[in-house]
């Protein structure tokens, strides 16, 4: 048996980089850039009223101002603002030459129909700067950036329309034992009812790949056997759940095999995951997840991700928070890394949920995140700090 970190060496010397492809803008929601991105011109593009008001020269706001036009967002200021005058101006629009500030609507009173007074004394200059928020050629994005609602403004912004991404991942799932039916059928006294499918489904596509899948398959070989060969032809990964361990029926690793998958590694030291299965025949991979859905929920997390994320060239895809644990937390064995779902409560502390291993399905319904708990380590005290890997 090796451990998680050893696993995650073999996963990450064995990463192979899908292609690129050309996508518009508008479908690059999730995808993986594979492209330096520059802006082509600065931000803002000219010196511009952040506010509705009257532009003019901050050394005559005590003075009465002549209005000598009136500037719209969009169009080119015609005047030059001199001594005691002021254009009235827009939000968005260039600030007229000879103007240093802007003073707000609010806070002016009309003396005639052109000209005005400024109440105050003070004023913001109320002008965003040329350049001040984006250099022209200054690099926005990076390759390996996943384009989310955070980055589609500055991609718009650069004026670049075809972007070069990472191919999709495909990702064939199969559900395997004699023991599971579809969500949809009322399972008899000894079925139960097909979860990891539907998990594996989700987690797949939020993260950007193509989930294909094949359905329930039966713990018989002659059933195994053409299902996986078809999968493994039609994805670039191939995912099954069940059928992973010691049981007289557990099949997979040597099915696996006959269709020429070299197993990389077949146990893990954590909890839960332990019989999980890693192997590759030339560009194709396969994860045989154990069955237990916390099992296949978290061996998808922690290996899959890391695997799919080298094949889309993606930089980062989890963020991890170092905080402090709210209660002391105590775990029977400490033989294997353990992995435990928490919440984090409105003090910004950890507390572990109740859960009662890796077939405790709706423990993961109120979680934020998951500790580990380091191989010899059977307690973790009150207040002792710890990273929380993020599954929000
Ligand atoms: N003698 C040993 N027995 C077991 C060991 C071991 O080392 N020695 N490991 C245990 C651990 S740890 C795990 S985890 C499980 C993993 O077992 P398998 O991957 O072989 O999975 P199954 O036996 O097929 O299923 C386990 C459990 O999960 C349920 N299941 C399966 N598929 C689904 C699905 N698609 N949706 C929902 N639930 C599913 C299945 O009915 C079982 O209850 O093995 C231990 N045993
Ligand atoms: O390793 Mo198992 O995945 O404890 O439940």
């Amino acid at each position: 048996m090796i451990t998680y970190e050893e696993a995650l060496k073999i996963i990450k010397q064995n990463i192979i980089e899908l292609e690129t492809e050309e996508i518009e803008l508008t479908n690059s929601l999730n995808r993986v850039l594979r492209e330096d991105i520059f802006s082509d011109m600065n931000m803002p593009p000219f010196n511009k009223s952040a506010m509705d008001g009257f532009a003019c020269r901050r050394e005559d706001i005590g003075n009465e101002l002549e209005i000598i036009e009136s500037i719209q967002a969009g169009y080119k200021p015609q005047k030059i603002v001199g001594k005691n005058q002021c254009s009235k101006i827009m939000t968005g629009a260039e600030i007229p030459q000879g103007a240093n500030c802007v003073i707000i609507f609010e806070d002016v009173e009309y003396i005639s129909e052109n000209k005005i007074k400024y109440l105050k004394d003070k004023t913001s200059n109320n002008i965003c700067y040329t350049g001040e928020d984006v250099k022209k050629d200054e690099i926005l994005l990076t390759p390996g950036t996943r384009i989310t609602e955070k980055e589609i403004s500055s991609l718009a912004m650069s004026g670049k329309w075809n972007l070069l991404v990472s191919k999709k991942p495909k990702v064939g799932i199969i559900s395997t034992g004699d023991e599971i039916v579809e969500p949809f059928i009322k399972p008899n006294s000894s079925q139960i009812r097909n979860t990891n499918a539907y998990q594996l489904i989700f987690q797949v596509e939020k993260f950007g790949c193509i989930p294909n899948y094949y359905g329930i398959v039966k713990d018989k070989e002659e059933e195994i056997l053409p299902i996986i060969s078809k999968a493994k032809e039609e994805n670039d990964l191939l995912i099954l759940t069940g059928g992973v361990s010691m049981g007289e029926f557990d099949l997979i690793p040597n099915s696996l095999k006959k269709i020429g998958f070299k197993l990389l590694f077949e146990k893990v030291q954590q909890q839960p995951g332990k019989p999980t299965v890693f192997g590759r025949d030339e560009n194709k991979f396969v994860f045989g997840m154990p069955g237990n859905p916390v099992s296949s929920f978290f061996v998808f997390e922690f290996f899959a991700k890391e695997l799919l994320a080298g094949m889309l060239s993606l930089k980062k895809y989890y963020n991890e928070l170092n905080l402090e644990l709210a209660e002391d937390y105590k775990r029977k064995r400490s033989e294997r890394l353990g992995r435990i779902p928490i919440k984090i409560n409105e003090d910004g502390m950890i507390v572990p949920i109740e859960y009662h291993g890796s077939a405790h399905i709706n423990s993961l319904l109120n979680a934020d995140g998951i500790i580990s708990i380091p191989i010899g380590v059977i307690e973790l005290k009150k207040g002792t700090k710890v990273n929380v890997r993020s599954i929000w």
